[in-house]
């Protein structure tokens, strides 16, 4: 489990991205933030990794306070994936993905075989293994991006707006492909986002922020769309307009989620 007791972040130029923020994020499940540009998702997120040290307060990993581990290890520990993919552009498909082995101590040979597995794993084909990240799709590219993320088997997955640079059809891709992986790899994701729909779709826990990260509602989707929680979520979530992919139906006496097709997702809890 990943617990966030009390922290906060003032940058050195006195912006306060995140004031005073609590919450726990079970294992073996997708937590995703989701809010407007500036509400301190990646502020949040980074502070999981050590990329940022909270102002104050504690990030524990297990019960343990981060601020104890070694920085290094801690970063290395924890996938990462990041808007764009973040390759480096000089290296080839496989050699951008081998890196993270070898950083960990893996020979070269264990590194490739491993990063060929995961390649496949994400569904690249290996022909691709040997272009470079320019000589991909943008959707290639991201999910060259994932398996990087993913190489070194690691627990935890923070995902920084992974599919945020793509076109709506690749990026609904994308989106399956991470709930396959997931139902897969059984992994502790945090996920950034500030499209709602996509928060819904692939969150267990979704955490709706305002500016300096205060939680606007935190629950499951169906939670959220039952039970919004005062008009700034009626409204991050479109109810007030009328055009959710997902809403809450009564049928046959029970409320149930229903999708855009009209076909029930979910069943809420009495
Ligand atoms: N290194 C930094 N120095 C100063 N201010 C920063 C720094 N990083 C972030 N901020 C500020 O902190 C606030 C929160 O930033 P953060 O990147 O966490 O937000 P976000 O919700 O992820 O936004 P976006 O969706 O635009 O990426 C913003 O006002 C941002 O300008």
């Amino acid at each position: 489990m990943i617990e966030y007791r009390s922290i906060g972040k003032t940058f050195a130029d006195g912006t306060e991205a995140v004031g005073d923020f609590s919450l726990q994020l079970p294992s073996r499940t997708t937590t995703v933030f989701v809010g407007s540009s500036g509400c301190g998702k990646t502020t949040l997120l980074r502070m999981v990794n050590r990329m940022v040290d909270p102002s104050h307060g504690q990030v524990l990993i297990d019960d343990v306070d981060i601020a104890t581990r070694n920085k290094v290890e801690l970063r290395r520990s924890i996938g990462y994936v990041m808007q764009e993919a973040g390759l480096l552009p000089h290296r080839r498909v496989i050699d951008n993905v081998a890196l993270m082995m070898r950083l960990k101590g893996a020979s070269k040979k264990e590194a490739r075989d491993r990063a060929h597995e995961v390649l496949e794993t994400v569904g690249l084909d290996s022909s691709l293994a040997n272009r470079y990240p320019a000589q991909l799709s943008g959707g290639q590219q991201q999910r060259v991006g994932v398996a990087r993320g993913l190489v070194t088997d690691p627990n935890i997955l923070l995902m920084d707006e992974p599919f945020g640079a793509v076109d709506p059809i690749v990026r609904d891709e994308l989106q399956q492909e991470l709930l396959r992986l997931q139902r897969e790899l059984d992994k502790t994701i945090v996920f950034v986002t500030h499209d709602i729909d996509e928060a819904f779709l692939l969150g267990d826990q979704v955490v709706i922020l305002k500016k300096g990260g205060e939680i606007a509602q935190v629950g499951s989707p169906a939670d959220i769309l039952a039970e919004p929680a005062g008009d700034f979520v009626r409204s991050f979530i479109g109810l007030d307009k009328g055009h959710r992919k997902l809403h809450v139906e009564e049928r046959n006496g029970s409320r149930i989620v229903v999708d855009e097709t009209g076909k029930a997702t979910g069943v809420l809890s009495e």
